[in-house]
């Protein structure tokens, strides 16, 4: 009988902590039209002359602060340990490969091996809990892009968001109480930042995301590919699973990028009204990521650790991403399944 295909895509990573590779990776990624979602000939305008000029040389210096000698960018080296896990855990019917949105491994080798294995069917899992229009959009356009030039179209399935998967939001609550949570005086659920206008696209009625009082607390019919009420639930269900009360824990976005609005609160200012309140130790899953990488080592241990400290807090923790955790491996083989 046929192999099935499995596809894990990450978002990517440059191939070196070099300001030439930091660029060429950004460049790739931030030319993307679902990730600056602005008109062609302002996107390159903005992306070429002035956001990768200035911010390659910037990135590069915190890529090589997580940059490991041995693994390189641990959003790689994690991503290669899921797949192999997943390979093991699933046995030989089925085939796993990894690939990366931007950059490599490119997601036309990914496919070209499947294909070469003869695979009967494929099955598309991008590595993004919660549904955005630039991440898992993004992926789902790239393989449907390249998949349509193919003589045979096969079988070919979609995961959309797992932003509620149950074993999933058990391995972040497991990770937490590694920490002693209740040492922490309160608890933030740090979700990568989105242009608020990207919010709004995805809101088919016009008139509910960011219009009604509360539009993300709950999910329903209209909100439900919306990737802040999707970063929401997620955080509910690991407050629920952990025992948390609503007033002992906050949702926030970080990462903002450019002078338009994103997705609020921003962590950096819950940080500081944090701090302001004589808060001293704080407690931060990163729940948009299935694996450690610059916005979860660089961004919120130190940036965010600085600031806070800066402020008069003493300690941020980074909760650890789902990584190489057995019960995230067992979710990912449930989704195939
Ligand atoms: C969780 C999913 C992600 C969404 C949605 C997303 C949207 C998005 N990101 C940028 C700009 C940048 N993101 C950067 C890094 C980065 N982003 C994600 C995931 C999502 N991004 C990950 C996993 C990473 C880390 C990659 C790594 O190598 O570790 C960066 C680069 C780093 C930096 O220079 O700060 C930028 C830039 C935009 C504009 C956007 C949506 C519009
Ligand atoms: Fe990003
Ligand atoms: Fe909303």
């Amino acid at each position: 009988m046929a192999k099935k295909g499995i596809l894990l895509i990450n978002l990517g990573t440059p191939d070196s902590p070099s300001t030439a590779d930091v660029r060429k990776y950004l460049d790739e990624f931030l030319m993307d039209p679902r990730v600056i979602d602005v008109n062609p000939v302002l996107r390159t305008f903005l992306v070429k002359t002035v956001i990768v000029p200035f911010r390659a040389p910037k990135s590069a210096k915190l890529y090589r602060a997580i940059w490991d000698e041995k693994t390189g960018s641990p959003l790689l080296h994690y991503s290669l340990l899921q797949q192999q896990l997943l390979q093991q855990r699933l046995g030989d019917e089925h085939i796993v490969e990894l690939a990366m949105r931007y950059q490599s491994p490119s997601i036309d080798s990914a496919l070209q091996r499947l294909k070469e294995a003869l695979v009967g069917e494929i099955q598309v899992i991008p590595m993004f809990p919660q549904y955005a229009s630039a991440s898992t959009g993004s992926v789902h356009e790239k393989v449907m892009s390249i998949v349509s030039t193919w003589q045979t179209v096969p079988p070919i399935s979609f995961i959309n968001s797992f932003h509620d998967n149950d074993l999933m939001i058990e391995t972040f609550a497991d990770n937490a109480a590694k920490h002693n949570p209740e040492s922490y005086d309160h608890v933030l659920f740090s979700f990568h930042g989105l242009p608020q206008r990207q919010l709004k696209k995805c809101d088919h009625t016009g008139n509910y995301c960011l219009k009604v009082d509360g539009c993300c607390n709950t999910l329903n019919d209209t909100n439900k590919f919306c990737y802040s009420a999707q970063s929401h639930d997620t955080a509910r269900l690991i407050a629920a699973k952990m025992n948390l009360p609503k007033e002992k824990y906050t949702v926030c976005f970080q990462s903002r990028l450019g002078s338009d609005p994103w997705v609020q609160p921003y962590t950096s200012e819950i940080i500081a009204q944090m701090a302001k309140e004589g808060k001293k130790r704080l407690l931060i899953f990163c729940p948009a990521f299935v694996a450690d990488c610059l916005e979860t080592v660089y961004e919120v241990t130190t940036e965010y650790g600085d600031e806070f400290k800066a402020l008069g807090g003493e300690h941020v923790q980074l909760v650890e991403s789902l990584n190489a955790e057995p019960k995230w491996i067992e979710a990912l083989a449930g989704m195939v399944n």
